[in-house]
């Protein structure tokens, strides 16, 4: 498809209810045919869709939970135009929208068009920071920002931070997770000024380094961070904090940071207060991470409205199954805060064969603790229940897997 004005072949999408035109796929195909966005000449990846899908179903649900009559989004790094326009269709916001690309403004100018919500969505050609740092001159007040990068965002959240004026959402995604999961950790440490380790968690690290980052930011410009949704999927982390204003309440977010610890010899995982090195279960030497963020990953009633409205809306959702079971997930393993165990890796350390994860966490639960799968590793589980007891059930269960 040729369109006036765009020296390059498209394509046009329906994505939720939205209809977007998009560089085409078919011209940007990598020798393996794997369709590779970065190449085009404006950045639009149809994969990120279940993200963009859960952005849509947080900002009504978080408009229903604070009780705001608009929302006002704040997207610095809009591509395409693709997100800030679903935010105004499917969400009835006001979006306040840039790139830094010419092509991309071009491309998300005509799409604002076409979706007919130029009257609500307004992109301009801009730094992200600079354009952050005016808008907040301007008096505009964001209920969200969402920064969506290529990589990581810590360039952009501290001027994210500053542009909420009293209470608003820093959304955030993140796609530089070999740093943040611990395999590049002289990144980790430049980026994040986060301590690396190898964890048996870490995608899980992935996100409490992020969030503990973002918390440490919100606190040296005296806002208090609390988290409504945090999730890693495919090969990215996303988060949203709400960021309110107020000296002790920055202090109260910083009261939930630590350090996480795993023990590669026990297979010990948890969090410490102070760095100590020894495993108080077997004496190894632990692997020791941090500063990140020991609390909830989800506001329980927050999940529980994005449940409902994804299932008023299953017809615009891509995945909605998988929507439905990541909210399901993520709602059963909110209050269990201690970090994941890899049931696979913890059988190598105890030298046993590996019962069937549900076995484990009915026995678990049988106990008298609470358990579940969790969203970040499907060989995974999580547990309130100490080390010791965790290892004798697994043990109990090699010796009597009927009994337990
Ligand atoms: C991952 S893409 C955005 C995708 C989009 N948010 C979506 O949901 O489809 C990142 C975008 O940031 C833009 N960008 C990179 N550096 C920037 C900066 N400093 N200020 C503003 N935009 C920037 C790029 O041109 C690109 O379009
Ligand atoms: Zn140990």
């Amino acid at each position: 498809m040729v369109v006036e004005g765009l020296p390059y072949p498209t394509k046009r999408i329906k994505e939720g209810k939205a209809e977007i035109i998009i560089p085409d796929p078919d011209a940007y195909r990598r020798k393996d045919g794997v369709y590779e966005p970065a190449w085009a000449p404006v950045f639009y990846n149809p994969r990120m869709r279940f993200n963009r899908d859960l952005a849509v179903l947080f900002a009504n649900a978080y408009r229903e939970l604070a009780g705001l009559e608009r929302l006002v989004v704040v997207e610095p790094l809009t591509g395409s135009g693709v997100r800030a326009i679903r935010y105004a269709v499917e969400s009835g916001a006001r979006v306040y929208a840039a790139d830094i690309d010419p092509d991309a403004v071009h491309l998300a100018r005509i799409n604002v068009e076409n979706n007919g919500v130029a009257d609500r969505v307004t992109v301009e050609r801009a730094d992200a920071n600079e354009y952050l740092a005016r808008l907040k001159r301007e008096g505009i007040r964001p209920s969200i920002v969402d920064i969506d990068p290529f990589g990581s965002p810590a360039p952009f959240i501290d001027t994210a931070i500053q542009s909420i004026s009293v209470r608003g959402v820093l959304a955030a995604t993140a796609t530089d997770t070999a740093p943040l999961s611990g395999t590049h950790s002289r990144a980790l440490r430049r980026r994040y000024d986060v301590k690396p380790a190898r964890t048996a968690w870490e995608k899980e690290q992935a996100v409490r380094i992020l969030v503990g980052y973002i918390i440490r930011r919100a606190a040296s410009h005296e806002y208090g961070a609390r988290i409504l949704l945090a999730y890693y999927a495919d090969y990215y982390v996303r988060i949203y904090a709400e960021i309110r204003r107020g000296a002790s309440r920055a202090d109260e977010s910083l009261s939930m940071l630590g350090y996480g610890v795993y023990c590669p010899y026990c297979g010990y995982t948890g969090y410490t207060d102070t760095p100590s090195h020894q495993c108080p279960y077997c004496g190894g030497s632990l692997q020791v991470v941090g500063p990140l963020y020991r609390g909830p990953l989800c506001d329980p009633e927050l999940v529980k409205r994005m449940r409902r409205l994804a299932e008023e809306e299953n017809t615009t959702l891509a995945e909605h199954r998988r929507i439905t079971r990541l909210l399901e997930q993520l709602e059963a393993e909110c209050s269990i805060t201690k970090p994941y165990y890899r049931l696979d890796r913890l059988c190598s350390i105890l030298r046993m064969n590996m019962p069937k994860l549900a076995q484990l966490v009915d026995a678990l639960r049988a106990r008298g603790y609470k358990a579940t799968r969790t969203h970040f590793d499907p060989r995974g589980f999580r547990t309130d229940a100490p080390h010791p007891e965790v290892v004798n059930t697994l043990i109990e269960l090699r010796t009597r897997p009927d009994q337990v």
